[in-house]
């Protein structure tokens, strides 16, 4: 049984003052933690603050995004090695808006990804399709493209390190959800795309969040779909009350 895993991305939002009161009221409310895992995704800028103000609370801080490069003349860029020295222990890669707004493609998100566990963080591996792909009946073709090329030369062992998130960009802040089925259909089938590149104990083992608008209205629903491991939440993870109402739904259902 895989613990649910459910991940706040802050995106470009909240200042200083507010991404302390998030995580201190994170820290006061996170409670028992040992039947669901629970990660926020700050501003790089505020990274060291929020990983300090969380502190032994057990919530994990990550990184929206890191470079491929380990270092050098690479103006604007943040290295693995960088996030995790400000307390940083996962970054997201391969998120939509990194890849529809910046125009990244899968070899440069397989190159964040194998930096960011060459630089000792775990990793979040983010898919899925636009509406037009969905429509033209090309959802699986897209994940799975996105699948393989994000993990190519990851090995079974560092595979222990990644969690998947499908993400269909549609339902992205948008407050459409893909309904439990049309969720459990892309997780099943990404499961068994990981059981066709790592043998089952590596594939059984990595977690799929889904991410789209999960709100603590439609979480239970959506974390009890077959396949559904946990959460990538967006605008949700800005309040405590709505992040931690899809946390309870996590642990309620683990
Ligand atoms: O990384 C999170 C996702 O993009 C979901 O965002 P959302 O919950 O605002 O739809």
């Amino acid at each position: 049984m895989r613990t649910p895993y459910v991940a706040g991305n802050w995106k470009m939002n909240l200042d200083r003052r507010r991404a302390f009161e998030l995580a201190e009221a994170l820290r006061n409310r996170a409670g028992d933690l040992s039947s669901v895992d629970v990660a926020v995704a700050p501003p790089f800028v505020y990274l060291e603050l929020v990983a300090q103000t969380l502190g032994k609370s057990g919530v994990r801080v990550g990184s929206q995004d890191v470079c491929d490069r380990a270092e050098g003349a690479f103006t604007g860029e943040v290295s693995a090695a960088m996030v995790r020295d400000v307390g940083a222990r996962f970054a997201i890669v391969g998120h939509s808006e990194r890849r529809h707004v910046y125009g990244e493609d899968d070899a440069l998100t397989n190159a964040k990804l194998r930096a960011a566990l060459e630089g000792d963080l775990d990793v979040i591996l983010c898919v899925g399709e636009l509406l037009e792909e969905r429509d033209a009946g090309r959802t699986e073709a897209v994940v799975r493209e996105q699948l393989q090329g994000g993990l190519d030369g990851v090995t079974s062992e560092q595979m222990a390190r990644v969690t998947v998130a499908y993400e269909p960009v549609w339902a992205i802040g948008t407050g459409r959800t893909a309904s439990p089925e049309q969720a459990s259909e892309v997780h099943l089938y990404l499961r068994g795309l990981l059981e066709g590149l790592y043998e089952a104990r590596v594939a059984d083992g990595v977690r799929i969040q889904y991410g789209g608008s999960v709100k603590p209205g439609n979480a239970a629903e959506l974390l009890s779909a077959p396949g559904v491991d946990g959460a990538l939440v967006g605008g949700a993870a800005l309040t405590a009350d709505d992040f931690m109402g899809i946390v309870d739904a996590a642990r309620a259902r683990g």
